[in-house]
């Protein structure tokens, strides 16, 4: 079956100015991603989550190994035909509105007249930005700018699409809607590479993640297998009574063998509580 994405024995050294040994930013990683998959990258800082994309973009010359997309060699250029990259820090032209932004990318992957007009309005509204095209990107905040990023990584249609922190400097609302907008891809069969340090989005986003520490892959799998606990069992339960808590908690210690680790009303998480009490506020973006 063809591979979206397949890194096969990745080795990069950086040499430092006044460093005598070279840095192995990159350490024999392998991982391959299925088309229309979503696989989430997670490392701490400087564990190599970019240079990996890099080097799989063919922007940085691996020392060894291979990295593929859909089966052509990233070091030649015809393999991004089908690529669409968000950077980490992505740079815009701060003077340019975010309609000229998308027509100068557009016009950058081939695309020109009517074509270009339309694909331009059709990113607009996907990244929900329609009213904001007029404005210059030096007014544009944080959140927007990652939407026009994101717009950008997706002006010639790619089947693949690389996102380095999409959601980098972003509130959790608008770190909300950059994950819809994945999950907008995924749908339409889009295949996403994406890293992160907000581990709730790459748990509800991503199908498969990789854990990757001072350049080393150290975990690798599907995110339910992963977080599964083998031998344990939840039971939610609404509006159960004292008694009835009782009663179970009673029928469980005299199983002798199950053990009861916790009882307690779950708690909902700190985004959630912030999305509750801010979504609805929120007038200016
Ligand atoms: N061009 C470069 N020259 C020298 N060293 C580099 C270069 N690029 C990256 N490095 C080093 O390689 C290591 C891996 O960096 P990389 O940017 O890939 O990490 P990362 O996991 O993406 O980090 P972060 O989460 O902070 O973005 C770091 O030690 C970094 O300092």
């Amino acid at each position: 079956m063809e591979t979206a994405v397949e890194i096969t024995d990745l080795v990069k050294d950086f040499r430092p100015a006044g460093r005598k040994e070279p840095l192995r930013a990159v350490d024999h990683v392998s991982l391959t991603i299925a088309p229309g998959e979503v696989y989430g990258l997670i490392g701490p800082n400087g564990s190599g989550k970019s240079t990996t994309m890099k080097a799989l973009l063919g922007l940085v010359q691996p020392d060894s190994g291979v990295c593929r997309i859909f089966g052509n060699d990233s070091m030649k250029v015809d393999s991004r035909q089908d690529v669409g990259f968000l950077p980490e820090n992505p740079y815009f032209y701060k003077h340019l509105s975010g309609t000229e932004t998308l027509r100068f990318y557009g016009k950058l992957c081939g695309l020109r007249g009517a074509k270009l007009e339309a694909r331009v309005k059709e990113l607009l509204h996907l990244v929900d930005l329609e009213g904001a095209g007029d404005r210059r990107l030096g007014g544009y905040s944080k959140g927007m700018l990652q939407r026009i990023g994101l717009a950008q990584a997706l002006v010639q249609e790619p089947r693949l699409v690389i996102l380095d922190e999409p959601t980098a400097g972003v509130d959790p609302v608008g770190s909300r809607e950059i994950r819809d907008l994945i999950f907008d891809l995924k749908k339409r069969g889009i295949t996403v590479f994406l890293c992160s340090h907000l581990l709730e989005q790459v748990q509800e986003v991503c199908d498969r993640v990789g854990i990757i520490h001072r350049g080393k892959m150290v975990k690798e799998g599907r995110i339910d297998d992963l977080l599964a606990i083998g031998d344990q069992t939840e039971i939610v339960l609404r509006d159960a009574s004292p008694e009835l808590l009782a009663r179970l908690t009673t029928e469980i210690q005299a199983d002798g063998k199950a053990e009861l680790l916790r009882a307690g009303r779950p708690k909902t998480t700190l985004e959630r509580l912030f999305l509750e009490e801010t979504v609805n506020r929120r007038d200016d973006r």
